[in-house]
């Protein structure tokens, strides 16, 4: 070990009486979100599902529009098919005999003389040889005779082959989320199954003697589990196979064998509890006594500074704090972009929005502190205006619930002015 003053120096700057890694220094969150992230390899395990088990899902090859997106040329409005030639001069009106009809699904006639004009529907398929469509709004019509008073603008009215999408277009890549919007395209394309990667088995047990399950009856210095409920809401995903281990007593020895079941069934492996410094705090000794390693053991951030992250063989490891805002943040901001790149998504942070301080906080330098918010307006230049709820108490559950969005005040800022552009999560 390094004993010389500079060293020292450091260490008593970073000691806070934890047991294991007690004399590392805590990293910043980004690098901490940089190791988790990089920790961790997308899965290789991939299955065929058809198309609407497919939403939520993450695509794990690239797809090319089979077809062209419209098929075929067809009308964009309820009107008369004609060809432009016969309206090219003059000023009007212009007379045409309606030689039929085309309905959306009906075949299109492809031997109709273009000085003739042909009723067509909103869908229908353009008669071969006409080229634009009059709304019958822009029409007389009497009998079988038609009068066209003014020339469209803009567009004839046409929705062209390929005009949405060209056959052969890349329409989902590899490692994209896939949403409604995505499947609606996809059946567009006659596309009725996707290959995308497995649910991430994500496996999670919550540690604490104190710990009851809503329900049952609560003795005194018990408390309800609430970071259960909190993992197992949040990641109630299709892209996810949630296991719970249940809860575990604050014993080392248990919570041991836990880590050593629960390994062999997951590819992520998440506790709350115990992560920090107290004798009853078991989960860095544990996981090492199984042959884990962590990568992050401490983040200068408030809350959640115990966070410890690591691998045990192929899984990855999360160990949260107990607090359970502290479980919530570490959670969000830096466990869950390392499930979603397991999972196979190329994006897997949520990018924060601008908002501006409606007031006035001092903060510690050299940690990034995360404090609820809600949006009370916005400023002159329309950036929502946030109002801190709280100061980011660890164990407080009540502001997050009510908050629209979690604010990060950055490492080297020491004090928050009204006005103050800042970024902050929002919260949906
Ligand atoms: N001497 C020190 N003490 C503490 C330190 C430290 O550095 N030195 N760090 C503090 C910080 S920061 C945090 S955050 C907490 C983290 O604690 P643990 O991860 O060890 O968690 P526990 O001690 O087991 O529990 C903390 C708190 O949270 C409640 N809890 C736990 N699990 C749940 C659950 N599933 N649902 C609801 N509430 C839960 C528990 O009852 C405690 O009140 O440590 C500080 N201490
Ligand atoms: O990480 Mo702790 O969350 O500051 O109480």
């Amino acid at each position: 070990m390094d004993h010389t003053p500079e060293a020292l120096k450091v260490r008593w700057q970073v000691d806070d009486g934890c047991q294991a890694g007690s004399f590392e220094k805590p990293v910043s969150i980004e690098t901490a979100v940089t190791i988790a992230v990089a920790m961790s390899q997308p899965l290789h395990r991939f299955e065929v599902v058809p198309l609407l088990q497919a939403r939520s899902r993450v695509c794990s090859s690239d797809i090319r529009a089979p077809i062209s997106i419209p098929p075929f040329d067809n009308s964009a409005m309820d009107g008369f098919a004609i060809h432009s030639s016969m309206i090219a001069t003059g000023t009007g009106p212009w007379m045409f005999d309606i030689a039929g009809t085309v309905a959306a699904g009906d075949r299109a006639p492809d031997d109709v003389d273009i000085s003739l004009a042909l009723r067509i529907f909103t869908g229908a398929s353009m008669p071969k040889g006409f080229d634009t469509v009059i709304r019958q709004e822009d029409c007389d019509v009497a009998g079988d005779r038609l009068t066209v008073l003014s020339r469209p603008r803009g567009s004839a009215n046409v929705r062209h082959s390929g005009e949405d999408v060209a056959s052969g277009k890349l329409v989902l890549r590899k490692r994209e989320f896939i949403t409604p919007n995505k499947i609606a395209l996809l059946a567009a394309l006659g596309i009725c199954e996707v290959e995308v990667y497995a649910p991430v088995r994500v496996g999670f047990f919550t540690t604490g003697s104190e710990l009851v399950e809503p329900g049952q009856h609560l003795f005194n210095a018990q408390i309800f589990n609430s970071n259960k409920y909190f993992l197992a809401a949040s990641l109630a995903e299709p892209w996810v196979e949630l296991i719970d281990f249940g809860q575990v007593r604050d014993d080392r020895k248990l919570i041991s064998a836990m880590i050593a079941a629960a390994v062999a069934r997951c590819d992520v492996l998440l506790t709350t509890g115990g992560a920090s410094a107290g004798r009853e705090d078991h989960l860095s000794a544990a996981f090492r006594e199984n042959g884990g390693q962590f990568e992050v053991t401490k983040v200068a951030m408030r809350p959640g500074k115990p966070l410890k992250m690591g691998r045990l063989g192929n899984v990855i490891f999360g160990a949260l704090p107990g607090n359970p805002y502290a479980a919530a943040i570490t959670f969000s901001q830096i466990v869950m972009p390392a499930i979603k790149r397991t999972a196979g998504l190329s994006t897997v942070r949520s990018d924060p929005q601008v908002g501006v301080a409606a007031f006035t906080y001092r903060k510690t330098s050299g940690r990034s502190e995360f404090i609820p918010v809600s949006i009370a307006g916005s400023d002159s230049l329309g950036r929502p205006s946030l109002q801190m709820l709280d100061k980011g108490s660890a164990g407080r559950l009540f502001p997050l619930s009510v908050a629209d969005g979690v604010a990060h005040l950055p490492e080297d800022v020491i004090e928050i002015v009204e006005g103050l552009p800042m970024p902050f999560f929002p919260l949906s």
